[in-house]
């Protein structure tokens, strides 16, 4: 790790936190994921190299840097989705509430219903609307039809779609916008009720409106919801994030307030990358 990103780390996680501005103005929450000197591999190539970052709780979290630098790789760190591969390790420690979640230990089921994922390009399953997030569901808990029926209304009005889908919940999800279908996607994560959202480049498939609309739906959510969004649009990550981390090469350079890190970053390869001079 560089020396400006011990800085920062020290910066995140000492007491006086709270004297930090985020975005929004308000002070950084206390952490929901604590990663600790975290290293990750694909076979001898190794991806990640010993980050340390705080995720605050009900805030957002942006992860910007150029292509290959590690983000999307973090993001399947953290719910444990390498694990599907053999030949993928991490070492080091990601601390959800204190536990460490790349413990052998961990039982995946359940950390996923703890940290959902939506991905870059809106992937429903070829099925209804209701069934896209009632599937997910009745892998996690047993609900009556008048319940199941609750719960999809509730993940489809949190995500914005609940006007557009309620008079056509038996209707293939492949008929709707791609923009509809990537928020059926946010539904369908938000519905098994994670604590955690990872996001890994989700508008970057939508038209600007949709955007926009998936950019409200962000903020929204971070109300009851940890975010983590990785991102290629340094607009949108300033738009959407309490507080930015810059990643390079696989290191942790940079990780600040958003309004700082776009403003003042402290680390020259950040001010270069936020300038437009590479990536
Ligand atoms: N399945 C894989 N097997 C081997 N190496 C991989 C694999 N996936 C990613 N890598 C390597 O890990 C590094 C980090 O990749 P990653 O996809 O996390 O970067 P990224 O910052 O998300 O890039 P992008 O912005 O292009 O999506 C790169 O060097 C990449 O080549």
């Amino acid at each position: 790790m560089s020396d400006s990103a011990m800085d920062n780390r020290t910066a995140t996680t000492r007491p006086g936190l709270g004297t930090m501005q985020a975005r929004s103005g308000a002070a950084l929450n206390e952490a929901k994921l604590a990663i600790r000197d975290l290293s990750f591999y694909y076979g001898a190539n190794k991806a990640l190299k010993n980050i340390h970052l705080d995720i605050p709780a009900r805030q957002v979290t942006g992860m910007i840097g150029p292509s290959g630098c590690g983000k999307s790789t973090l993001l399947r760190v953290l719910n444990r989705m390498y694990s599907l591969y053999p030949g993928q390790r991490a070492e080091g420690e990601v601390l959800l509430d204190g536990e460490n979640i790349i413990a052998d230990t961990i039982d995946l089921n359940e950390l996923r219903s703890k940290v959902g994922m939506v991905f870059q390009k809106p992937t429903p399953f070829p099925m209804t609307i209701y069934e896209n997030i009632a599937f997910g569901v009745r892998l996690h808990e047993q609900l009556s039809k008048s319940a199941m029926d609750e719960r999809v209304e509730w993940a489809l009005t949190r995500a914005a779609l609940w006007t557009e889908a309620k008079d056509r919940l038996n209707s293939s999800a492949m008929g709707m916008s791609g923009g509809q279908q990537q928020r059926l996607c946010i539904a369908r994560t938000i519905a098994v009720r994670p604590e955690v959202i990872l996001f890994d480049e989700p508008t970057s498939a939508l038209d600007p409106i949709s955007t926009l609309k998936i950019e409200e739906l962000i903020d929204e959510l971070k109300r009851d919801f940890t975010i983590a969004i990785v991102t290629h649009n340094m607009q949108q990550a300033a738009r959407c994030a309490d507080q930015v981390a810059f990643f390079y090469l696989g290191e942790l350079i940079e990780v600040a307030p958003a309004g700082q890190l776009f403003t003042a970053p402290k680390h020259p390869k950040t001010q270069e990358y936020i300038t437009g001079r590479f990536g």
